[in-house]
């Protein structure tokens, strides 16, 4: 089994070095603050982020990036999106060998539009890792903390590289499927926050199940009109990144989306909300990108473009349900009708 460094010691970075950890790999766990890194050698836990969790003897902390990667043969980067470009600049300067480069992240950029592999290639030389591969999935870090049987799905230009993370990852409670759409695997886990900010305000108006379900198939259906549009895999919306994302984020109070939706939704404003979270709350800047992307590109994203008002334009949550729900008349199908024809035209 060989050394591991996992960069970004919040809620998932600590769960994927225990499943890396059961694997007995020798894991190294980087935290941007020194004390996180003593307390979490001293006590075998991360009090502020996964507190349940008893991690195995051989996850250690480092604060200092070129201890932690020193002689690893992979490296797993799980800071949030904001994040990324400033670690993987630390990373760039700090690696002198070439590694397996796997990101766990969820999210994209807004501006540039860039989904989290693109900004990692154009912060760290290819040269030292080849094609970067993402872990995408339904998949709660506290769950996974707990053991409980949770499946993902990795991805890559390079699949040879994905089913190489695919082994340092699966065990008998964490079963890591691959999938060669990058594209698609990227964009249904950072979409997916979005449409679970939506979920928990819908949730937090009290408007029960049919609406929650109706948000959920409808998001889908603009995640794909937009990951299409993208180059993604159409079926890929309908995996484990996709649709499985998609419930366990818009259904689950683990999820930080949906909790902030639901504050959202029962009438605080964001800077409160995300004050009370004090954990990252990705689909707030995805919802920025996806907005610019949607626009730039001339799809329609009702909902993200519904959500994007309500968290950017102070509009009143349920207006904007009002909104959506006395739009022009549609056809269910119409994006298969595009994609697959004639049968589907009716
Ligand atoms: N939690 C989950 O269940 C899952 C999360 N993800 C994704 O994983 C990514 C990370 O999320 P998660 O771990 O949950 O987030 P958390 O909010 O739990 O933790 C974020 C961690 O990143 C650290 N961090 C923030 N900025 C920097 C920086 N500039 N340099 C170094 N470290 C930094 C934070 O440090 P500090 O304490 O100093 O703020 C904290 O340790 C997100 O994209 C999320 O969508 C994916 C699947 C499951
Ligand atoms: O991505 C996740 C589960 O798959 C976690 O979602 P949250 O960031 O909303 O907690």
């Amino acid at each position: 089994m060989g050394k591991i460094a996992v960069l970004g010691a919040g809620s998932w970075g600590t769960a994927l070095a225990l499943v890396l950890a059961d694997n007995k790999h020798d894991v190294r766990l980087w935290t941007h603050r020194e004390e996180q890194a003593q307390e979490i050698n001293k006590t075998h836990r991360n009090g502020r982020y996964l507190k349940n969790i008893q991690l195995p003897n051989n996850v250690v902390a480092f604060s200092n990036m070129s201890e932690a990667i020193e002689d690893v043969t992979a490296v797993v980067l799980v800071v949030p999106t904001k994040a990324i470009r400033e670690v993987s600049i630390q990373l760039k300067d700090t690696l002198n060998h070439p590694v397996t480069l796997i990101h766990a992240t969820k999210g994209l950029e807004p501006d540039s539009l860039k989904r989290v592999s693109e900004m990692i290639e154009e912060e760290i030389p290819p040269a030292l890792y080849g094609n970067v591969v993402v872990l995408s999935g339904p998949s709660h870090a506290e769950e996974v903390g707990e053991r409980h049987p949770t499946t993902v799905t990795v991805s890559s230009k390079d699949i040879e590289k994905a089913k190489k993370a695919q082994d340092l990852f699966i065990n008998e409670n964490f079963r890591v499927y691959t999938n060669p759409d990058i594209v698609g695997v990227e964009l249904g886990g950072a979409l997916k926050n979005i449409i679970a900010l939506g979920a928990g305000i819908s949730d937090g108006l009290d408007y029960g199940d049919n609406a929650k379900a109706a948000l959920i198939t409808r998001g889908l259906a603009e995640i794909a009109r937009l990951g299409t549009s993208m180059g993604a895999n159409p079926l890929t919306f309908a995996g484990l990144t996709g649709v499985g994302d998609l419930i366990v984020t818009c259904t689950s109070p683990h999820s930080r989306n949906w909790r902030a939706g639901n504050m959202l939704g029962k009438g605080y404003d964001l800077d409160e909300v995300l004050e009370q979270m004090g954990m990252v709350v990705e689909g707030v800047r995805t919802t920025k990108a996806a907005y610019q992307l949607a626009t730039s590109q001339n799809i329609e994203m009702p909902i993200t473009s519904g959500i994007h008002k309500v968290l950017f334009n102070q509009e009143k949550a349920k207006d904007v349900v009002d909104q959506l729900m006395t739009r022009g008349k549609r056809h269910e199908m119409e994006d298969l009708s595009s994609i697959l024809g004639d049968r589907f035209t009716y």
